[in-house]
């Protein structure tokens, strides 16, 4: 977040990055759509985050390459499961081609659907309460769906991170109204008043805030 590029090089220079999960940034990168990629310094954050957790049971919504959630199941143990959530079956290929070169693929269960589809129908399948971390990275207007269907699926003591909380600063511009930058203002600030969860707002890649689920919903 505001770092310059010379800060940036740094900053990547000094995260130990998998040697496929470069790989993977190296192919997206050339991609239409290769800056919604969580920089590596996320993904080793949240892979940390999964680890200190001791993190079993994974989701993540909205996948695209599969950065982040390669990340996150090369984390976890062998007995882990991560539950990726993405609509775009092209950019699947490309995440599924990458666990299958890690290994982790028979830690990820691809859902191709609707996120939010997905997650009321694991709700539906009785798996409320049973994950342990949580990765919200897809259509910034649906955040406070995706938000109140993981506070259900996450036990308590869980995390859920969100990821673009500072959307490249325009939520702190008064003079910038359009609908995505209202969603994420409003999803903030709702945040900040939800005593159900404990928040940590990181200022990070595009801000990250953590969420720690207190109560049981
Ligand atoms: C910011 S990118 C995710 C980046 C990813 N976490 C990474 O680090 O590479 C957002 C993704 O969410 C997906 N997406 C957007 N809306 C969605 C929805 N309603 N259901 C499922 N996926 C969605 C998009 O197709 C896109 O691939």
């Amino acid at each position: 977040m505001g770092a310059t590029p010379q800060l940036y090089e740094y900053l990547l220079a000094n995260v130990r990055e998998h040697p496929v999960l470069r790989e993977l940034r190296e192919e997206t990168a050339a991609m239409r759509g290769s800056q919604m990629q969580v920089s590596p310094a996320q993904a080793q954050l949240l892979a940390m985050l999964a680890q200190i957790l001791g993190a079993q049971r994974c989701i993540e919504v909205g996948v695209y390459t599969g950065y982040s959630s390669l990340a996150v199941a090369l984390a976890l143990p062998e007995s882990g499961r991560l539950v990726a959530c993405e609509r775009d079956e092209r950019c699947l290929e490309v995440a599924k081609k990458y666990y299958q070169r890690a290994g982790v693929s028979h830690k990820v269960d691809v859902k191709h659907a609707l996120a939010a589809d997905s997650l009321k129908s694991l709700i539906d399948g009785g798996e409320a309460n049973s994950y342990d971390f949580a990765f919200v990275d897809a259509d910034k207007r649906m955040y406070e769906e995706y938000y109140e269907l993981l506070l259900k699926l996450v036990r308590v003591g869980g995390l859920i991170v969100i990821d673009n909380v500072l959307w490249y600063g325009r939520v702190a511009d008064p003079l910038v109204n359009d609908l995505k930058t209202i969603s994420i203002r409003n999803f903030n600030k709702k945040l900040l008043e939800d005593n159900r969860v404990n928040i940590s707002m990181v200022p990070i890649g595009d801000g990250m805030t953590i969420c720690r689920k207190l109560v049981d919903t």
